[in-house]
């Protein structure tokens, strides 16, 4: 609730004129029986006058009521919608401003639920709440002392029923909160194991997965199937309970008032009108029943949205802009490890690379490659020692000086629907088609881009499912070398390229990028053997600094590597 209050204060004004409709229409709601009872007894008596006057005032009442509704759904709608909007903003703006690590911390499938199903449930119960959060109290009090008012001598039947339907009601919800919960937390892996399922397609379909897929999203949405029916049997045994209950007060009271009615003729009336505010009364309960869960669903969603919103990200830039800095690097006794690892996955970590170098990362799988090249972009902040770029702590450089001065291209890079020239756009705005030319053809990839009808107009699909691997890649690297970085990471990022076109981007980068720095991580060692220096990466460690022929010579770990390489490659050549 705590959550809501401030999005609530925005829209004043919707909330007042929600809250006072429906004040009005509880008040027409209740006071319909009780003009019906005047009615009845004018007709007893033959009194046309007041039938007449009583009857129009029971239609101007209804009349009240109906504009009263309308009035209420309109203003709750308009809240509900202008609240759930500022909501599904705020959360969006605040994932934006997550550093990698919290992202991961969250998962993207979980944000992205808490941005939509958790934000629909919000909106539903503000809907709700507006039309029926104040009625339900008015109704259930006022029907509760009208009733009273017109049968005073039944007050005991009236209690009675009260007394059953709270037990019930506490009874069964009880029960049904902690299914509650437990229904959000299945929708999440019902999400997640559809998202997993068709972000892999590719690999569920080229492995045969499909059985196995099926069987894990079956368990999954078995979960949640069997708790919400869990809901749907306590439901189906609350509802006939408190209609067995409301009908048992009712009969009750007609045999009593039926008793005497022969010496109260008016009792006639009032138990007509007593029946209505017993059925008010009801409707008052049930409302109340199905808005606390869906209030109780909310107030899940709504900690979950709250959660995201209170977390503070973990990393945070210096404010202002420096521009691009230098592109040297240097590692000061640099020790990390994962959130939720016991041990470091980079151990004192040690090394210095001038401006313009290029330098080769190799090291067995799980070695650490990838994270000491996200050191670099700051994905991960050290938990010991420094990371220098530019002979600045990356800790004190401003967000868009980093971004100015690292580019990051992964083995498997994101490219974003839209067209070629957008994503590139996106990297420097204000990119000519000259530039983009220059790029592409530094990575190989102004021979496929340019036989494309729409070249770099030509529309990228979401998750660039329109292009090969190695397509992809060249994109990526495309968009890595634009804005001529002062540093260069190709993390992976030739490896679906064949031998001659990663030699070519290789031949280019060393041509027209003579300034950048470049960090290349590669399995292969022939990627990497003509770089300046070559780092080895042991478990984290580094074992090993120095050019190819050097560590050829007297590095053991280095040695290793290449032997199996070229034993492999032997093999597959021979
Ligand atoms: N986000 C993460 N959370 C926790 N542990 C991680 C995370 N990413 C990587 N690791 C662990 O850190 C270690 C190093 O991983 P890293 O990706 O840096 O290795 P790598 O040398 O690049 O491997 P590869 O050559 O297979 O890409 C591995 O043991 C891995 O399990």
């Amino acid at each position: 609730m705590k959550v809501l209050m401030p999005y609530l204060k925005r829209y004043r004004k919707d909330v007042y004129i929600a809250l006072i409709s429906i004040v009005a229409l509880v008040f027409a709601t209740l006071w319909q029986p009780r003009l019906l009872q005047v009615v009845m007894n004018a007709i007893l008596k033959g009194d046309k006058a007041t039938i007449f006057q009583q009857g129009i005032f029971l239609i101007g009442l209804a009349v009240i009521g109906i504009i009263a509704g309308i009035i209420n759904t309109i203003y709750s709608a308009r809240l509900a919608l202008g609240v759930a909007t500022d909501l599904r903003s705020d959360l969006y703006n605040q994932v934006q401003s997550f550093a990698y690590a919290d992202v991961e911390k969250f998962s993207a499938s979980n944000l992205a639920v808490r941005m939509t199903n958790d934000i629909n449930q919000v909106q539903q119960i503000v809907m709700a709440g507006f039309q029926q959060i104040s009625r339900i109290p008015l109704l259930f009090l006022g029907a509760f002392i009208l009733a009273m008012v017109t049968m005073p001598q039944q007050w005991w039947i009236l209690v009675g029923m009260m007394i059953i339907v709270f037990a019930v009601t506490w009874y069964s919800y009880q029960k049904m909160s902690d299914y509650f919960t437990q229904t959000q937390e299945d929708i999440d892996d019902v999400n997640t194991v559809a998202r997993e399922n068709l972000m892999g397609i590719r690999v569920v379909k080229s492995f045969v997965q499909e059985p196995n897929e099926i069987s894990k999203f079956s368990k999954a949405s078995d979960r949640l199937t069997g708790v919400t029916a869990k809901i749907g049997y306590n439901f189906a045994i609350l509802m006939p309970a408190y209609f067995l209950t409301a009908n048992i007060a009712v009969v009750l009271s007609v045999y009593l008032v039926g008793q005497n009615l022969t010496t109260h003729p008016t009792y006639l009336a009032a138990i007509t009108s007593f029946i209505s505010y017993v059925m008010q009364i009801l409707f008052a309960v049930i409302n109340g029943g199905f808005l606390m869960i869906a209030a109780s669903r909310a107030n899940i969603s709504l900690g979950r949205i709250g959660e995201v919103l209170k977390a503070k990200p973990s990393m945070t830039y210096v404010k202002g802009d420096r521009g691009p800095v230098e592109g040297d690097v240097e590692f000061d006794h640099v020790t990390f490890t994962y959130p939720g690892d016991d041990a470091p996955t980079l151990k004192d970590i040690n090394f210095k690379v001038k401006a313009g170098e290029m330098i080769g990362v190799v090291g067995a799988t799980g070695s650490g490659k990838t994270t000491l090249a996200q050191m670099i972009a700051r994905l991960y902040d050290p938990d010991e020692g420094s990371v220098k770029v530019g002979d600045t702590d990356v800790r004190q450089l401003p967000e868009k000086s980093l971004l100015e001065t690292v580019a990051y291209v992964l083995q498997r890079s994101t490219l974003f629907s839209g067209t070629i020239s957008a994503n590139l756009r996106q990297v420097k705005a204000d990119a000519t088609s000259n530039q983009m030319q220059w790029a592409a053809g530094i990575a190989q990839a102004s021979e496929f881009i340019e036989r494309l009808p729409l070249t770099y107009d030509a529309p990228v699909e979401e998750r660039s499912s329109n292009f090969s691997g190695g397509q992809k890649q060249r994109l990526s690297i495309t968009r890595g070398v634009i804005a001529e970085p002062k540093i260069l990471i190709l993390d992976d990022a030739t490896s679906a390229l064949d031998a001659k076109s990663e030699k070519l981007v290789q031949e280019a980068l060393d041509k027209d990028l003579t300034k950048t720095t470049t960090i290349v991580i590669a399995e292969k060692i022939s990627s990497i053997m003509r770089a300046d220096r070559i780092l080895v990466l042991d478990d984290g460690r580094i074992v090993g600094n120095g050019t190819h022929q050097e560590l050829v010579a007297n590095n053991a770990v280095y040695q290793q590597i290449y032997q199996t390489q070229k034993a492999k490659e032997g093999v597959n050549h021979g």
